[in-house]
């Protein structure tokens, strides 16, 4: 046997708790596989202290991009309906950081690794298995190709499992057609290594190309370019390219019976034909936002802005994975009232897909950027009263979270520290409303037209790179200082912005009319208690935002001193709010009818939890109907758990105390 022949690869069943090690032989241009459990000395956790060897640089990562930095992946999968599983390899090109580095580290979770190759036969050792992070995949680099800014360049063949929680895989049923299966990923935050072995830190950018083989007819689109597609039997082959470099957490794929629509010069929505023409017309103002957030920062350079409409279980209202958002069905309001989520995808093409939060515990470099692009592209689109009154929505949400979390938590703190913690157990409006709320106080520090011109600043110097907050304050308080604008922004106490939980210290003041009208309505329903309302005359004016605000004022004054049921009765007979389609209002107004013991709304709000998986809707709702049926919002989730996808499901379980 040569060395080649003689090659052997390591393969261990991680999911399993007693692992074993597969040998794959090469013989005969075929693998055979030998099994054996004496060879696997590490053990099967991962203990804290080798957490933070693996972790030292990103408390997110077990990979090791400081010593052998990745810069390009290569996809070739198959697409398994059958088994739920992505067959194939991923060929992965990295530039060694220094003469000592002596192994590439990937991160992975949930995957099944059969073999890595390189034209050196080098060994590959799994490490052992941490519960939140996955699987270091240590790939040893031969002596011979060590050394400084030389490339080592590895092939690693994998499955990925039905437990890979990026992907969700539904059956025909579970579709609108009916007739085909769908698969989508949601890689957000670290579950790319559940998808392919990388490194998943969103410290390192990539480019990405891949070669997708699905079953004829079925279409697979990517977070890049199309470059090609080919019949092959009953399989077609797509090709994709994303040469700009994006964090492996903008790795995205989705898979299905897809029909298109042209929605603008560079757009396009996509989804089940069934549903296609109405995220055509929900989306229709697709590139007005665009150009907006051109004309407040730099040109847009993703090519391409396409949009998914998902199958009802997509865990998230929108993912801004780049020239391909995927968004939720929940947002199809029929009046464009919920368009605001485009806008917000949009402005991440700028704010976190091309100036990115080095580490998840600065997310909110990502998020409050957005929102505030998001809100100034709104502005921009229609005046600055939706600017002020979409910032009392916002700071709505920042207070409900930071209740439901606890006012010392220091998960409310701008910049946690997550050392040890899975990132969707941290994830709150904290990142996007608090951030938000500094940003604006900054903007009124230095007046908005400087600001808005350190905004495309910012956008140009720290373009393509993942950056943090320090570094973000620092070109602030350069740029600012440069302006003559010193004494200005010495005020600011960035250490209590950045590192003290609970609301802002310093708030923003938002004001609008329309919010004052909404606010107004529902205080006098609560002091009349209903006496003296005879029509809709003035809810029926309202704007979506209006009615959001009228429900959740109804929802906070009404904490201590409850409404009657006759009263929530005449609102609803009003109002017609129990049949309403927008799932904004569908969340407050159950909240409000469950926290007032309105029993009957519960088959309602049973009926929503388990027709759509939005987290945003689904968590908190169940939480309500917990606290009056447990009984009811256990067994109704255990019922339905599979419908959604699994981050749902995991954070739902906590939440119902199922863990
Ligand atoms: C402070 C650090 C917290 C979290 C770290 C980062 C990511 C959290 C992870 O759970 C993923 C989040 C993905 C979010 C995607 C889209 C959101 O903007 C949707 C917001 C809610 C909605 O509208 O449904
Ligand atoms: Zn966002």
């Amino acid at each position: 046997m040569n060395k080649q022949a003689r090659q052997q690869q390591t393969s261990i069943n991680s999911s399993s708790s007693s692992s074993y090690i597969s040998y794959y032989i090469y013989n005969n241009n075929t693998f055979t596989t030998t099994t054996t459990s004496s060879r696997r000395s590490s053990p099967t956790t991962l203990s804290s202290d080798q957490y933070l060897r693996y972790s030292k640089m990103d408390p997110s990562s077990l990979s090791n991009p400081q010593d052998a930095k990745v810069n390009s992946l290569h996809l070739v999968l198959d697409v398994e309906f059958a088994t739920s599983r992505l067959v194939g390899y991923v060929d992965v090109r990295s530039v060694l950081q220094s003469d000592s580095v002596s192994t590439l580290i990937l991160d992975s979770n949930n995957l099944e690794i059969s073999k890595v190759t390189d034209l050196e036969n080098n060994p590959i050792n799994l490490g052992a298995v941490h519960s939140i992070f996955g699987t270091p995949v240590e790939i040893e680099i031969a002596e011979g190709q060590r050394g400084k800014n030389k490339e080592f360049n590895a092939r690693v063949y994998y499955n990925t499992t039905p437990s890979s929680v990026a992907l969700q895989w539904l059956k025909p049923e579970q579709t609108a057609g009916k007739k085909h299966p769908y698969l989508f990923s949601q890689c957000q935050a670290i579950h790319a290594r559940s998808l392919v072995p990388c490194q998943d830190s969103p410290s390192n950018k990539v480019t990405y190309s891949a070669q997708i083989t699905v079953d004829s007819p079925l279409t697979a689109l990517m977070s890049a370019l199309s470059t090609g597609k080919k019949e092959n039997g009953d399989k077609t082959v797509f090709t994709f390219e994303q040469d700009i470099v994006i964090p492996t957490y903008l790795i995205a794929i989705v898979v299905g019976n897809l029909d298109s629509r042209k929605i603008g010069p560079r757009s396009h929505v996509w989804s089940e034909p069934e549903t296609v023409a109405a995220g055509e017309f929900e989306f229709a103002n697709t590139e007005k936002f665009i150009a907006a957030g051109e004309s407040i920062l730099t040109p847009y350079i993703w090519k391409k802005y396409d949009v998914l409409l998902l199958p009802p279980s997509f865990p998230y209202g929108g993912m801004e994975n780049p020239m391909l958002t995927f968004v939720t069905p929940t947002l199809i309001a029929g009046d464009r009232s919920l368009e605001n989520v485009v806008a917000h995808e949009i402005a991440h093409s700028w704010c976190g897909n091309l100036v990115t939060n080095k580490y998840w515990s600065e997310f909110f470099l990502n998020e409050s950027f957005t929102v505030l692009l998001e809100r100034k592209i709104i502005e921009r689109l229609t005046n600055n009263e939706m600017f002020q009154f979409e910032s009392i929505n916002g700071f709505k949400h920042l207070q409900d979270d930071i209740d439901t979390f606890g006012h010392d938590n220091p998960l409310t703190a701008l910049r946690p520290n997550l050392d040890g913690i899975d990132p969707d157990d941290a994830f709150s409006s904290v990142p996007y409303e608090k951030g938000f709320n500094l940003l604006c106080y900054l903007e009124t520090l230095v007046g908005v037209k400087d600001f808005e011109a350190w905004l495309k600043a910012y956008i140009t110097k720290f373009a393509y790179q993942s950056i943090t907050a320090q570094q973000m304050k620092d070109f602030f308080v350069e740029y600012f200082e440069q302006l003559g604008k010193k004494d200005a922004i010495a005020v600011v106490d960035w250490e209590t912005w950045f590192n003290a939980p609970g609301l802002p210290h310093t708030c923003c003041k938002f004001e609008s009319k329309l919010a004052d009208t909404a606010k107004e309505l529902a205080k006098k329903w609560i002091s009349t208690k209903g006496e003296g309302f005879n029509n809709d005359s003035e809810f029926k004016q309202f704007n979506s935002a209006q009615i959001i605000l009228f429900l959740d004022t109804l929802i906070t004054e009404t904490e201590k001193e409850k409404l009657s049921v006759d009263v929530l009765e005449k609102i609803d007979n009003l109002y017609k709010l129990s049949e309403t389609k927008n799932s904004e209002y569908k969340n407050k107004w159950y909240t409000l009818c469950l926290r007032h013991g309105i029993q009957k709304i519960e088959p309602l709000v049973v009926k929503f939890v388990t027709s759509q998986g939005r987290m945003k809707f689904t968590r908190p709702l169940y939480r309500e109907l917990f606290k009056v049926n447990k009984d009811l919002a256990q067994s109704t989730f255990k019922t339905h758990r599979h419908f959604y996808h699994s981050i749902c499901s995991k954070m739902v379980a906590k939440d119902l105390a199922l863990e």
